[in-house]
């Protein structure tokens, strides 16, 4: 049984905030301070290059990894821990399409967050080899996924909706067309129960800075199906996926399975602190996340349709079809939001018209829920939002 007033004791959150931005940044574990401090202290401080031995620096990424596998369903030793999402992406669309050389498009939806869209673009580029990516509606993903789909990219949870994609049922529809799978799980590791083993996707990576709250910029992760990880081309071929990395060989030899999507020097010091993040999760149950994420978007759903009318929900209605986050639309979504914001309710805008909700039920409540359609209320009654300031746009949303 997993106690979310335990876990909620594990974060340190200001007083007076109503953190509801867990899906683009999660807040600070407590412990990530002191786990830090002890990296830059005990370990570069007092072991210096002994570190990457001593304190395990180098194999972080492999074992940082297996803690995050059994968090979205995937066998230890499937998953490794490093760079940007972005770079993940790329690396596992570049890898899926190796593996179908006879086909040239890559399928995603217009519900795909843009950088991924973006790094399919630059990797087409830089194959130069025909590729083309198509970009549907998210409701036509299935019917387009015919016999020329090399590659299906698609996030499984939409950044802007919280619209939950069916892993399982596209990846088979996938494999019976022929084409691989690469899931982009941003907005779902952490946030609701993800089979990556059973659902035979090929691909996968995710952030580890949203719901798994392992701090800005914290890593990203890779997971490569067994059956393909000795054999998957890494495209970024750097050094830390060699098979000897210090063998200084003048020739590339990938590494063993996961291991060659490793690139370069793992940056210890955020790895820190994502590990003081996964303590959190140790004995943490995925489907009890699960259900009390679904019954605080609900709620919020209910109470914001019940007092905010002039809101319109943008989530699915149905907890089954969504990740843990709800929207809705308001012509001045983004001064509202502000005004939310200088009240204590922190939550965030996407363009045009979206005001996003992330409920992470490690530290958010029902009564949290309550009092956020509060301050939501207020600010719409007494129109709070209308002042210049909260209409001028900060450079990041
Ligand atoms: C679905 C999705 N993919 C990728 C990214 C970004 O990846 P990166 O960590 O490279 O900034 C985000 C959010 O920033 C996202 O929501
Ligand atoms: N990665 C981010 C960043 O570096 C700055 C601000 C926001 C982000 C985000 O993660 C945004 C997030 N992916 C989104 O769903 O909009």
């Amino acid at each position: 049984m997993t106690d979310f007033t335990k876990t909620r004791a594990r974060f340190r959150l200001p007083d007076g905030v109503i953190y509801l931005d867990g899906n683009s940044l999660g807040p600070l574990p407590a412990a990530a301070a002191e786990r830090v401090g002890r990296t830059l202290e005990e370990e570069w401080g007092r072991q210096l290059i002994r570190g990457w031995n001593s304190a395990g620096w180098m194999t972080q990424p492999r074992s940082v990894g297996d803690r995050i596998a059994r968090l979205v369903g995937a066998p230890a030793g499937s998953v490794v821990v490093g760079d940007t999402l972005s770079i993940k992406v790329y690396q596992a669309l570049a890898a899926a399409l190796a593996f179908n050389p006879g086909r040239k498009v890559i399928l995603s939806d217009s519900g795909n967050f843009p950088t991924d869209l973006y790094m399919a673009e630059g990797l087409i580029a830089t194959l130069g080899q025909g590729h083309r990516l198509k970009v549907v509606e998210p409701e036509a993903v299935e019917g387009a996924i015919g016999d020329d789909v090399a590659v299906l990219m698609l996030t499984e949870v939409d950044y802007r909706t919280g619209r939950l994609h069916d892993m399982a049922a596209l990846t088979a529809r996938a494999h019976a067309a022929g084409a691989l799978t690469v899931w982009d799980l941003a907005h779902s590791a952490g946030a609701l129960p993800v089979d990556l083993l059973g659902s035979g996707a090929d691909f996968a990576a995710g952030c580890t800075y949203k719901y798994l709250n392992g701090g800005p910029g914290a890593p990203a992760f890779i997971y490569v199906a067994p059956r393909h990880a000795d054999t998957a081309l890494p495209a970024l071929s750097g050094w830390m996926g060699h098979e000897a990395p210090f063998a200084f060989d003048r020739s590339y030899r990938a590494g063993q399975g996961v291991e060659r999507m490793r690139v370069g020097t793992p940056p210890v010091i955020a790895l820190a602190a994502l590990e003081a993040a996964l303590d959190v999760w140790d004995g943490v149950d995925m489907a009890a996340v699960r259900r009390a994420s679904i019954a605080l978007c609900d709620l919020f759903i209910t109470l914001v349709e019940a007092e905010c009318p002039e809101l319109e929900l943008a989530s699915p209605r149905d907890g089954a079809c969504r990740g843990s986050q709800v929207s809705f639309r308001h012509p001045q979504g983004y001064a509202v939001m502000q005004a939310l914001i200088d009240r204590g309710v922190i939550g965030d805008f996407r363009a045009p018209d979206v005001l996003r909700f992330g409920f992470a039920p490690l530290y958010i409540g029902a009564d949290e829920v309550r009092a956020a359609v509060a301050v939501l209320r207020q600010v719409l009654d007494g129109r709070l939002w209308d002042r210049p300031d909260y209409h001028r746009k900060a450079a990041v949303t």
